[in-house]
């Protein structure tokens, strides 16, 4: 299914609402990393997140050692940035 991508006015007021996040070099991502207490709480954030991805039908690119998440997020079917990326971001947001 075709996923409009979001123009660069949209994308930099997105990542204006947004904490932590930064623009990828390619510009096609929005990235964070995240540091938890622990391997058991950054994995409950994946448990999470995960949930809502399955949910969503929207998936992340994701890396995780021990207590440290790197998360990626692009809409492949739009090859860039679409709302759906920043709607899973304001949901990490909202969770950490
Ligand atoms: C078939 C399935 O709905 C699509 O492949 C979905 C799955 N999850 C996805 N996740 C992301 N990040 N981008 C997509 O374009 C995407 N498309």
């Amino acid at each position: 299914m075709a996923i409009p991508r979001l123009t660069e006015t949209e994308r930099d007021d997105a990542l204006k609402g947004l904490s932590g996040w930064t623009l990828s070099e390619d510009g096609l991502a929005i990235e964070i990393e995240l540091e938890f207490a622990d391997f058991n709480e950054a994995f409950g954030f994946m448990a999470r997140v995960a949930l809502y991805a399955d949910k969503a039908d929207h998936h992340p690119e994701w890396f995780n050692v021990y207590n440290k998440v790197r998360v990626r997020l692009t809409t492949h079917d739009a090859d860039g940035l679409s709302a759906r990326d920043v709607a899973m971001a304001q949901f990490i947001d909202g969770i950490v």
